[in-house]
């Protein structure tokens, strides 16, 4: 029988539909009684340990959600991404980002082409450069070894490579490989943004790492414009060889900027801007800063979460257990949010990264046949590290809307403190809160408990904490270069499981379209009234007004004075 167009009109769906209104009635104060149930709600692989007991979940549920994925064909999907199929239906385009990770000898193919070599090919080419850089063999301009990076690139080129350098900052294997060197980036077409990136850095000393896979992304272009500038300003056109290397799928446009096609590093357009991490995007600049065997070993882990997430049974596959988690918590139980909380500064980046990850994956209002679909999908992403985050918006989660929570800690801290004479260590201190915030989620406080408490009448409302809100916890061994793979790969995986269920495709991005062409109309107009004092038109009213009244403000200044303003800061 062939499957319902929509996951929704299948049984499976219906059934758990129906379901909702047996768990409403229950409350997570007694689902954690059972021990039973918690314990059959922790899974652990490779030392990372998901416990996801406080979820607002039975047995039953499981095993309805586990149903809904077999009516969703969530098994065939993964094999099909994993075989290379072109399941990007609205770009053509197979999604192969396991292949970026994936051991040398492994075969992975796409149109009939095994990738693997190719994958390898340039992961050798950023290994030789990187070491030459690191090691002085390549020199700039001027006979000095390269000693800072800046990578210039936005979305998906710029904050996976973040993440993890935010991650690795702080390991000490990673950091030893850093000394006297500075990793830096440049997203935002804003002039500060240029200027915060460059600041006390030497164009004789800096390599600029361009970063776009289409090589045509505005923001980054314009950056890359300018930093071209900074370099060739200060040390000579002919520098820009030497100081600029490009990362991108389109190697033409790259030459035609004027960088040497030798010092380009490619990738592929099987491989989606936000999981691009793990291609020439990530590897390149990460490399230059820790050295490649440090990078390697990222890679490395987010492959052991490839093969996991491939082989390991649903009820043990972390990946599935937490997108199907997050699919009943947004669809089925209507919560729209989920809050990312990783108690660990190093992972301070992480929450940005799944924002795009996750909303531009699946944020999406069609199933991938064009339907419209009948139920929400997607979520709201946002986070902090704990314990941050506590003293922040921890109260609207406590006691104002229910926000399902990822809480996300390590055994190990990557930098040990214990105070003489503490109770606890500081790695202690910050995991107390790791563990305690589930359960004052899970349990709240109710008003019996404040009367014993002696709580006075007219505040007991105020104090109560209904509790019942779901949260999961992952437990980390530590944050090592090979962890922090892992936990990339998880939420990669996570995504694309709850892209699946739902029947969306995770692998376009049509919606960033539409605001980038109306931002080629102002730009238009704004040279336009610039330099040939054209009048604002072709814009609605308010946005006429607007446009407007920016240009009488600030048309004293002209182009020319612009540029050299922009210059002269940089
Ligand atoms: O790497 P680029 O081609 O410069 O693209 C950078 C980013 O811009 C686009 O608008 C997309 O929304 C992102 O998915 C992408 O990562």
């Amino acid at each position: 029988m062939a499957s319902p167009a929509l996951i929704s009109e299948s049984e499976q769906w219906k059934d758990l539909k129906q379901h909702v209104s047996e768990i409403q009635t229950t409350h997570l104060r007694d689902l954690m009684n059972d021990v039973d149930r918690c314990q059959s709600m922790m899974v652990e692989y490779e030392g990372i340990f998901l416990d996801y007991s406080r979820q607002r979940v039975t047995k039953e549920t499981m095993g309805k959600l586990f149903k809904l994925a077999e009516a969703a064909h969530l098994k065939e999907k993964i094999e099909k991404m994993y075989g290379g199929e072109k399941i990007n239906s609205t770009e053509n385009r197979s999604v192969l980002h396991v292949a970026l990770r994936a051991a040398r000898e492994k075969e992975i193919y796409s149109d009939g082409k095994n990738v693997v070599p190719e994958v390898w090919q340039v992961l050798d080419k950023i290994k030789d450069f990187s070491e030459k850089v690191r090691s002085g063999a390549w020199i700039g301009a001027t006979g000095k070894p390269l000693k800072d990076v800046v990578s210039v690139g936005i979305g998906g080129s710029f904050l996976g490579p973040l993440f993890v350098h935010a991650a690795l900052q702080t390991d000490a294997v990673a950091a030893e490989y850093a000394k006297g060197r500075q990793l830096r980036f440049l997203a935002n077409v804003d002039p500060v943004d240029v200027a915060r990136s460059i600041k006390d850095l030497d164009p004789e000393t800096t390599l600029v790492v361009v970063v776009s896979k289409t090589f045509t992304t505005a923001e980054t272009m314009l950056n890359a414009r300018t930093l071209r500038e900074w370099i060739s300003s200060s040390l000579g056109a002919g520098a820009v060889a030497k100081h600029m290397v490009a990362v991108s799928t389109n190697l033409p446009l790259v030459k035609d900027f004027g960088i040497d096609p030798a010092n380009a590093f490619a990738f592929w357009d099987w491989v989606g801007g936000r999981y691009s991490v793990c291609s020439a995007v990530g590897v390149l600049p990460l490399s230059l800063q820790y050295s490649f065997s440090v990078v390697e070993k990222f890679l490395e882990g987010a492959r052991s979460i490839d093969n996991h997430f491939y082989s390991a049974p649903f009820e043990s596959n972390i990946p599935v257990l937490v997108g199907l988690l997050s699919v009943w918590n947004v669809t089925f139980l209507g919560y729209p949010a989920r809050a990312i909380l990783p108690y660990s500064q190093a992972l301070e980046k992480f929450a940005p990264h799944i924002q795009q990850l996750s909303m531009e994956s699946n944020g999406k209002g069609v199933s991938i046949d064009g339907t419209s679909l009948p139920f929400e999908a997607g979520e709201i992403d946002f986070g902090e590290p704990g314990t941050n985050g506590q003293h922040s918006f921890y109260q609207l989660i406590h006691q104002g809307r229910v926000i399902p929570c990822d809480f996300i800690g390590a055994v190990r801290s990557q930098q040990p403190i214990y105070l003489k004479g503490e109770v606890v260590s500081n790695h202690d201190e910050l995991m107390s809160n790791f563990f305690a915030q589930p359960d004052a989620l899970a349990y709240g406080k109710n008003p019996d408990e404040l009367l014993r408490d002696k709580v006075p009448d007219h505040l007991i409302p105020h104090k109560t904490f209904t509790g019942n809100r779901p949260s999961l916890s992952i437990l980390l061994p530590s944050l090592s270069a090979y962890d922090i793979g892992q936990l990339l790969a998880i939420y990669e995986h996570r995504i694309a499981v709850q892209g699946f269920v739902w029947g969306i495709n995770s692998f376009d991005q049509w919606g960033v379209e539409l605001g980038k062409s109306l931002a080629t109309q102002v730009r238009k107009q704004l040279h336009a009234s610039r330099v040939d004092e054209k009048p604002v038109q072709g814009f609605n009213f308010s946005t006429t007004t607007l446009l407007s009244r920016f240009l009488e403000v600030s048309l004293s200044l002209s182009l020319s004075q612009h540029a050299i303003c922009a210059l002269s800061r940089v």
